[in-house]
């Protein structure tokens, strides 16, 4: 028999192994020599199973070595979502200067249409400016104690500066990059929240502050002896829509604006600044306090969305990614200003899946994969992107509904 029959035949039998259950999907890696062949005998097994045909998932580029190490367990294959771009888009940030184009990852027609043509009409009015004004990744364990006397020393311990100095140390331990910034605590009852606040740099950090945090809990449980019930205990707060972070930000505070001349909004938009500035007080605005929104714009999780995941961003974060305020106003000469201000956009250039093939490609369109120089100022120029991108997307969506041709722009592109 040769090598390569041999293969197929110990394939084979791992296959019927899985299929009979007496080898688990996530153990087929451990008998299987290469990774790609794990992968086919799990999604044949699943097949079998389940009694499935899978015709497109098998076809897949990347490179599932180094996926299958920090991005996922269980691979059978990979999901396509086709990828369009919007532009050129003229920023003027702090870190992103000039025309970018933005690589969109979407399935809803007319998104991309509408997200170029704010890019449009932003460019053709001298761009967008864009600022960042905080830039950190917080991590909030939880810990119970006796009583809210035990409690007000606890507090009054994290709050001496020697201490701080001292749990500074033992985070930064742990990482090149990551720093500790302030420790936050909060208090309900008896139960007590530190909100542990760092800077990650390029790094969206989710797994650098965890590891950093759990070396300082060792440290206060040594020294103190309070017990963490939880690493995270939801005062950080990760994938949930919260006030806190829209209030405290959390990731990148970034904010972008652009005025736009009427005559723009005329001929590019279809509507006038006027009308744009009553839709956006009626609906952003007063529509979402009527319904308790955290969001007050029209679709910013859209662009997020699409920007995330052509870019191997936590597609989760677009939870908080997207709890943006829009405002528009008529200037003193009849133009339109319109800004975005999100409060809490959690990105990385490094880490997470900003190594895959594909996502590496988009990151790469825009001029910022991977480790900046200083440290930090790519995920800052990256953040101020996809600010940017916003705006375009709230502009174009906002002009759509002010012109009454939302319903008529899904039926021709989205259908
Ligand atoms: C669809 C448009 C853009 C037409 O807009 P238009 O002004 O009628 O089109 P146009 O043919 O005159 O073209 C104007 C510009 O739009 C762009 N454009 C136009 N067509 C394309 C295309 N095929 N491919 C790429 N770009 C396109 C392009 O930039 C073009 O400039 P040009 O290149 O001609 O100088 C407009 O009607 C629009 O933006 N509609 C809004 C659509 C939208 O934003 N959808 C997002 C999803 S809505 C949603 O998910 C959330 C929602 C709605 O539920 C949230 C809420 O409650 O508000
Ligand atoms: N653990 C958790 O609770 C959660 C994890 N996640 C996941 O975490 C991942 C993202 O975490 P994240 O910490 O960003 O990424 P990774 O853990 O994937 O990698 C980040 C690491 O890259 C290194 N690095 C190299 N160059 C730089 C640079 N210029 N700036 C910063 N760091 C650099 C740092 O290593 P070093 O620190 O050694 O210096 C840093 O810790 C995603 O996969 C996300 O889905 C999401 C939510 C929660």
């Amino acid at each position: 028999m040769s090598g390569k029959e041999k293969t197929e035949n110990d394939e084979k039998g791992v296959l019927q192994k899985v299929v009979a259950g007496e080898i688990a999907f996530r153990n087929i890696d451990k008998v299987v020599e290469d990774v790609d062949s794990a992968i086919a005998i799990r999604r044949n097994a699943l097949e079998e199973i389940t009694g499935t045909r899978f015709e497109n998932i098998q076809h897949y580029t990347l490179d599932a070595e180094a996926a299958t190490k920090r991005n996922i367990e269980n691979m059978i294959g990979a999901v396509q979502i086709p990828l369009g771009i919007a532009g050129p888009l003229k920023i003027n940030g702090e870190f992103a200067q000039g025309d970018f184009y933005l690589p969109l990852a979407t399935t809803e027609g007319a998104l991309v249409a509408s997200a170029n043509r704010g890019c449009s009409a932003i460019s053709s009015s001298g761009g967008t400016n864009v600022r960042i004004f905080q830039d950190v990744m917080t991590r909030a364990p939880v810990f119970k104690l006796a009583d809210v006397v035990q409690v007000k020393v606890f507090i009054d311990w994290i709050n001496m500066p020697e201490i701080f100095a001292q749990m500074k140390e033992k985070a930064e331990e742990t990482t090149r990059f990551g720093k500790l910034l302030a420790v936050e605590p909060y208090v309900t009852g008896n139960t007590v929240y530190l909100r542990f606040v760092f800077d990650t740099k390029d790094a969206m950090g989710m797994n650098m502050v965890t590891i950093a945090t759990e070396a300082v809990t060792h440290f206060i449980q040594d020294e103190f002896g309070a017990i963490p019930v939880s690493l995270s205990g939801n005062m950080c707060i990760d994938k949930k829509p919260a006030a806190i972070n829209t209030i405290l930000g959390r990731g990148k505070t970034v904010i972008a604006d652009t005025i736009i001349p009427a005559k723009i909004v005329s001929e590019k938009l279809k509507c006038n600044p006027k009308t744009m500035a009553d839709v956006n007080y009626r609906k952003n605005l007063l529509g979402s306090a009527r319904a308790g929104a955290l969001g007050f714009n029209a679709h910013a999780a859209n662009i997020v969305a699409a920007l995330f995941l052509a870019c191997g961003q936590d597609a989760a974060h677009v939870v908080e990614g997207s709890t943006a305020i829009t405002t528009i106003e008529v200037t003193s000469n009849g133009d339109l200003y319109c800004s975005v201000t999100l409060p809490a956009l959690p990105v990385g250039t490094v880490g997470g899946g900003t190594g895959l093939g594909t996502q590496k490609d988009c990151l790469n369109l825009l001029g910022v994969h991977g480790p900046g120089e200083p440290s930090g100022s790519n995920s800052k120029k990256f953040a101020e992107i996809v600010a940017a991108g916003v705006l375009a997307g709230e502009i174009s969506l906002i002009a759509a509904q002010a012109a009454g041709h939302l319903a008529r722009a899904h039926a021709e592109l989205g259908r």
